[in-house]
Parts: structure tokens; sequence; C-alpha cells
């Protein structure tokens, strides 16, 4: 037996996400810190529910003493409207992906943006961030700009086959990032904007195990830009390779992966993680087929 202050209850909401890698990465971390934790999936799908039940299953959680929820697709926006807090970048983001459960009240923030910002950091130093080309402009494509723009981007080219949400999604975020130019694009201007481009992120479904193939073909790849990949199923994606191939600094999708948890992990536990522990245990899963 313990109490909510005694042991950490989490959970992650979203449709489709039983086999998620996040549940185990905490509770490993959490154990090599010491911490009493469990952190269990909540899937819409076995549970019957719809994303507009996210604001009872929250509620729900907190009278059964949850702590914290990871909240992913397709609830990161439905979720707003069911908080009592939202963090500042968050807020701006319009999308969470963390929430807090604090004196009763629900505390939101958004760890995919300082996630990937992070890996970026540390995965690619001194990377020149000044230019960057971004495929797919969805739910992770969102947060990544964000992050981009943050970092101090100051001209992004978003493309995505959908031209409406492109141009909503790149209004959105020049009206966020008014120094930035923020460049809606089609494919076709893919090769003009790579020909001067510091960095390329990857940021659509393509490479997936169940979407496999490259996004873009990588003779565009200047061997002077930079590659991110925002999938780790697999981990090393043909993104992956065919960039490393053509002489790219890469990142693979893992780290985005790994910066959300520890950045999650941080929030609900008050414990700093150890993030070369976590990327070791999530690379040890993925190795082993999970
Ligand atoms: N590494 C990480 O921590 C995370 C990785 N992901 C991965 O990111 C991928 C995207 O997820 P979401 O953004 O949530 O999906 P989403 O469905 O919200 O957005 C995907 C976008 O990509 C666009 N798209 C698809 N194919 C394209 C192509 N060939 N060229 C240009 N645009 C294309 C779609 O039109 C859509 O707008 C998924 O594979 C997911 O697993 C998602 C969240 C976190
Ligand atoms: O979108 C994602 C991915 C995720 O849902 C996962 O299953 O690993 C965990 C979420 O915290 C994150 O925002």
């Amino acid at each position: 037996m313990s109490t909510i202050t005694e042991s950490l209850l989490v959970g992650l909401i979203g449709d489709g996400i039983t086999a998620s890698l996040t549940p185990p990465m905490h509770e490993r971390e959490a154990a090599a810190c010491g911490l009493h934790y469990l952190y269990r999936p909540v899937d819409l799908a076995v549970n019957g529910r719809s994303a507009a039940d996210v604001g009872d299953l929250l509620r729900y959680g907190r009278d059964l003493g949850f702590n914290a929820f990871n909240i992913t697709h397709p609830c990161k926006q439905l979720v707003l409207e069911h908080l009592d807090e939202v963090s500042e970048d968050a807020a701006r983001l319009g999308a969470v992906n963390t929430v807090l459960i604090q004196d009763g009240r629900f505390i939101g923030h958004n760890t995919d943006y300082s996630g990937f910002a992070t890996a970026l950091a540390q995965g690619l130093p001194d990377a020149a961030l000044d230019a960057v080309v971004q495929l797919g402009a969805g739910g992770a494509g969102a947060a990544v700009a964000y992050a981009l723009l943050k970092a101090g981007t100051r001209e992004l080219t978003l493309i995505d086959l959908d031209p409406e949400r492109t141009r909503e999604r790149a209004a959105a975020l020049a009206a966020l990032f008014p120094d930035a130019v923020v460049r809606p694009g089609s494919r076709e201007d893919l090769a003009p904007a790579l020909s001067s481009a510091d960095g390329f992120v990857q940021a659509t479904p393509v490479g997936m195990h169940s979407h496999p193939g490259l996004p873009l073909d990588p003779e565009l790849l200047r061997p002077e830009t930079w590659v991110a990949d925002v999938i780790y199923r697999p981990v090393r994606t043909q993104l992956v390779d065919a960039a490393e191939a053509r002489g790219c600094r890469v990142l693979d999708g893992g780290h985005m992966a790994v910066g959300q948890a520890v950045d999650a992990f941080r929030l609900i536990s008050g414990v700093e993680p150890d993030a070369a522990r976590m990327r070791a245990h999530f690379l040890e899963l993925v190795n082993s087929g999970r």
C-alpha cells in the first residue's frame, strides 16, 4: 500500500498505444532512481473510448489517485480545454502531451518540443539552424517546427502533402515567431530549398515499418546539410542510412522519443533522470523487438 505522495502512478492516454515504449522507459528509469513508479497504457481502442473522452479519463484518473498522464494522438489538442493551467510553450504550441495532477488540478506541458530541442542540441551540437527544410506539418511536425524556431531558425520551409495544413501551420508558426520567415511549400520547392539549407527534418510517417520508403530523393541532400528523422520504428530508417551514406550528420528519431520521456519523467517525479541510461534502455527495447 502507498499513498499519492509515496509512489507515482502514471498513464498514457491515446489511441493504439498499448505497445508504446514510453511506459517501460519510465518504469525502468524510475527503478534505477529508487522510485515506486507504475506507468500504464490507457488505450482508447482497447477501452472502446473516443478522443472526446480524454477529459473524463483525466478526471477518473485523478479520482483514482493517478499522479500524471502523458497524452498522445489524437488527444493532444482536445485535452487543452480540460486543464487548469498550461505551460507557456504548450499554450503557444496549442498541444499538450504531459498532464501533472497536483492538489486535484490538471497542469499541462509539452515535452515533444522540448525533447526534440534537447535531442538536437545534444545529438548535433553546433549544427547551424538558420535555414531548415521540414517535411510533415502534423502533430509531430508542429512540435519540431516550434522547437526549431525557438532555437533560432530564421527561415523554415514547411512542406506537407496537404496544402491547406501546410499553409495553416506555417501561418500559425509565423504569427508566433514574427522575426522568422516560415514559408509554406510544395514538393517542387524541396530541391531549391535544400540547395542552401543548413538542415532537413523529416516529420512524416514515411520510413516507419508500416510505411517503408524514403520521403525524398537522397541525392537532394548535400553532405553539409544535417538530417533529423522523427521515426523511431525502426531507429535506422532508410533516410538515416541514405543521409549518412551521403556524408550528412544525422539525428535519428529515437533521440526525440527519449527526449520527450526524459522531460516528462523529470516533470512527473521531480527527479533528474539519466538521459544516456534511458537512451540505452530504449535501444535495448527496440532491438529486442518490443
Ligand atoms: N520520435 C518521436 O518522439 C515521435 C515520433 N512520431 C512519429 O512521427 C510521425 C508523424 O506523426 P504525426 O505528426 O503525429 O502524424 P500526423 O498524421 O499528425 O502528421 C503526418 C503529416 O505528414 C504528412 N505527410 C505524409 N506523407 C508525406 C509526404 N510523403 N510528404 C509530405 N508530407 C507527408 C501528412 O499529410 C500529415 O500532415 C509518425 O510516424 C510518428 O510515429 C510522433 C510523435 C513523437
Ligand atoms: O507522442 C508521443 C509518443 C508517445 O505516445 C509514445 O507512445 O511513445 C508518448 C508521448 O508522451 C509522446 O508525446
